[in-house]
């Protein structure tokens, strides 16, 4: 009898990490049982049919490659009904029971969509952003914050060599953690997040001042992506302060790269426990990261969660960068 089979792709941004998930889904699942398939360049890919075989070997020495060896892409046909139908009998007639999907938030949305037209799907968590409620933490998280702390050190060198001040800019679409994590790590004066409200006189200006009233003489402001206007926050610290003022935009840096030991460790878990779910017979969930353990929730569930900020670690973080 043929064996069944199930697939995984990547979607959405890529991450450091999607590839220790992939690697681990492939592994966990011929280890059940299962034909495995990966699907090129996430929905866009399973759109076109674009299948491919995977077996024991097709993932050696993947995991300390940072991109996805699937591609990735963002696909708009995809969203619609007929997309999603197309989608789901390009499955049937490739008799996969079941598929993995590491992505963000849009791609839980439509695995949801693909669960509900008969095909079940199991989300992982895979984005630099850390913006998925469900989950204390996203495949490719820590990666990026590592880049963004040692691209922050390097423009610190220069920043003090000149007395000046760097209003660096890191990614997070609508989450300030990499902001937070990487201001902290590097001892930012500020840090803007969209999470918290706030005011660039007292919360930029007003602290510079001050610190630099007690001895201070370069300056790291880090805003999230979330938050922009990087380039007329420095010009404006220069007009309000005197002080010489440069921004830098870190962007796509902070997706590339080797994952770091927690994103493959992470992604390894996700990715067993995602086929161990498929196993079951368990359909519309996402994997999560919880308390240290790994669970899984309904997918319609996690997505309405709420995001809860860390405000007593960006507390912190104020207090102790004066
Ligand atoms: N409401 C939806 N219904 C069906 N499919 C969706 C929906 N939203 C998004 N998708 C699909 O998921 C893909 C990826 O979504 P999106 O671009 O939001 O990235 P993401 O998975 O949130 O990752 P990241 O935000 O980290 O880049 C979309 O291109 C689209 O094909
Ligand atoms: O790949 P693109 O379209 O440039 O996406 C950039 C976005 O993706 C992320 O890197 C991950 O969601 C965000 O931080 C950023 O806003
Ligand atoms: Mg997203």
């Amino acid at each position: 009898m043929a064996k069944d089979a199930i697939a995984v792709l990547t979607s959405g941004g890529d991450a450091p990490g999607m590839n220790a998930a992939v690697r681990a889904v492939v592994r966990s699942g011929i280890n059940k049982g299962f034909n495995v398939l990966g699907i090129k360049r996430g929905y866009r890919g399973l759109l076109k049919k674009d299948f491919v075989e995977m077996d024991l070997r097709s993932v050696t020495n993947i995991l300390s490659l940072g991109g996805t060896i699937l591609y990735t892409a963002r696909s708009k046909e995809f969203q619609t009904p007929e997309g999603i139908q197309h989608a789901a009998q390009n499955c049937m007639d490739m008799g996969v029971k079941g598929v993995v999907v590491i992505g963000g938030d849009g791609s839980f949305m439509g695995a949801r969509a693909l669960s509900e037209a008969g095909v079940p799907c199991i989300g992982i968590p895979g984005t630099i952003d850390n913006d998925i409620a469900c989950s204390d933490y996203t495949v490719g998280f820590d990666t990026a914050m590592n880049t963004a702390m040692e691209m922050v050190d390097k423009i610190r060198d220069t920043s003090q060599s000149h007395d000046r001040c760097s209003v660096v800019e890191v990614m997070g679409r609508r989450c300030g953690d990499i902001a937070l994590q990487t201001g902290i790590s590097c001892g930012a004066t500020a840090i803007l997040v969209p999470e918290v409200p706030y005011n660039i006189e007292k919360d930029v200006i007003s602290r510079i001042l001050e610190t630099r009233k007690n001895g201070k003489q370069h300056f790291i402001v880090v805003v999230a992506e979330g938050v922009g206007g990087s380039v007329d926050l420095a010009k404006y610290i220069e007009r309000r302060t005197g002080i010489e003022s440069r921004a830098t935009i870190l962007g796509h840096v902070q997706r590339g790269g080797s994952p770091t030991l927690r994103d493959r460790v992470v992604a390894s878990e996700m990715g067993y426990k995602a086929v161990e779910l498929l196993a079951e017979g368990k359909s519309k969930r996402v994997v999560a990261l919880k308390d240290g353990k790994i669970v899984d929730y309904d997918i319609t569930e996690a997505l309405n969660m709420e995001r809860v900020f860390d405000t007593h670690l960006y507390e912190i973080a104020k207090t102790i960068s004066m």
